[in-house]
């Protein structure tokens, strides 16, 4: 975090393989517990976004279970 002292941070984060695990039904692919927790903490300090090439299909759908 000190890195980013004094600057404007966004963060942009890919979801799928990423932040969630591979399955075989792209509408079950959700964040692990973890894994929400770590981007809603991250989130507290900066402008955050989790993007997709499937962005219409996840919309502002709430992915942690
Ligand atoms: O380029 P991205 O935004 O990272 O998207 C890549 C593809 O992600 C999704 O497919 C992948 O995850 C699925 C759910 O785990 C899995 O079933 C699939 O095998 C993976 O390739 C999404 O469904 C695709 O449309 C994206 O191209």
């Amino acid at each position: 975090m000190k890195v980013a002292k004094g600057k404007r941070m966004v963060v942009f984060l890919d979801y799928d393989e990423t932040r969630s695990p591979i399955v075989d039904d792209p509408d079950h692919a959700f964040m692990f517990d973890e894994m929400c927790a770590a981007v809603r903490e991250v989130a507290k300090y900066f402008p955050t976004a989790v993007r997709s090439q499937r962005c219409k299909q996840l919309g502002r759908t709430q992915r942690c279970k």
